[in-house]
């Protein structure tokens, strides 16, 4: 679906809910993320974030609603979507070196032992050099820094070549050095990609990122990043100085 200014839809969802065992994870969410924005998504703990995530990559099928990426129902666009599921980096503890984690998103896992071609090499390498982990790239995955094994995960997204970058809160872990190069990275890529991400860092995301998403089971706010404190404390439930990482400035003094 195109809109008026040409800009395509990435994501459109309208009216979805869903539940864990009848328990309401999302309600009634309605949100429409155009092609070429970075939307942060923000919320408190078990405000059903990774759950939106999943939804849309396809992995939750919703129990009411309708979900829609670039058009087409979540599972037949996976493979025009690229995610980093929270805590990934903790979940391989087994001897595969970083070359092939990457090389896997690329490729597949099944075809890992077929010769690969010049150019999913060239996007491989690229993505290593990236997030400055190339000169690890014979290492296995298990004997890195959790960090460092982050920033292979997030190569590993970059791969695909995706149009819809799905991020559950990449920086854990990461130092704040590279945490700045990082929104860097998705600053530059936000021209060809479509970026999610989810944070609790309130403070970075109103610095990088286009638009704001604030849930806890219901969408509490969609918008640009001027986020006004009684948004933030509705969905919080608690006062704009309690809530996680920081606030930025600008929020507090207009509190
Ligand atoms: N597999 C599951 N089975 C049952 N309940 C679940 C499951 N996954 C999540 N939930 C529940 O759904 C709600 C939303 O969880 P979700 O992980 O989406 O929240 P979140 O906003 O990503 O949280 P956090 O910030 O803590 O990562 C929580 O109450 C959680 O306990």
């Amino acid at each position: 679906m195109k809109d008026l200014n040409n800009h395509q839809h990435a994501v459109e969802i309208k009216n979805m809910w869903s539940y864990y065992h009848d328990v309401p994870a999302l309600k009634e969410i309605n949100l429409d993320v155009q092609e070429g924005t970075f939307l942060g998504i923000i919320g408190p703990n078990g405000g059903g974030k990774s759950t939106l995530l999943k939804v849309i990559l396809g992995l939750i099928e919703p129990d009411r609603g309708d979900v829609r990426i670039f058009g087409k129902k979540p599972k037949e666009g996976r493979n025009i979507v690229g995610y980093v599921p929270q805590h990934s980096a903790s979940r391989l503890d087994f001897p595969i070196n970083v070359w092939d984690v990457v090389m896997m998103g690329r490729i597949g896992k099944t075809t890992l032992f077929r010769k690969y071609s010049p150019d999913d090499r060239k996007v491989v390498k690229e993505a290593l050099e990236k997030v400055k982990m190339y000169e690890y790239r014979d290492r296995h995955i298990a004997e890195l820094s959790g960090g460092q094994r982050q920033r292979v995960f997030i190569a590993r997204a970059l791969v695909t070549e995706p149009k819809l970058l799905l991020l559950d809160e990449p920086m854990a872990g990461i130092d704040t050095t590279m945490q700045k190069e990082f929104y860097e990275i998705l600053e530059e890529l936000k021209s060809r990609v479509t970026i999610i991400m989810v944070s609790h860092d309130i403070s970075a995301i109103s610095v990088y990122v286009d638009k704001v998403a604030c849930l806890n089971q219901k969408l509490y706010y969609h918008g640009t990043k001027e986020i006004k404190p009684e948004d933030l404390e509705e969905a919080y439930k608690c006062p704009v100085e309690m809530i996680a990482h920081g606030v930025p400035h600008r929020v507090l003094k207009a509190h």
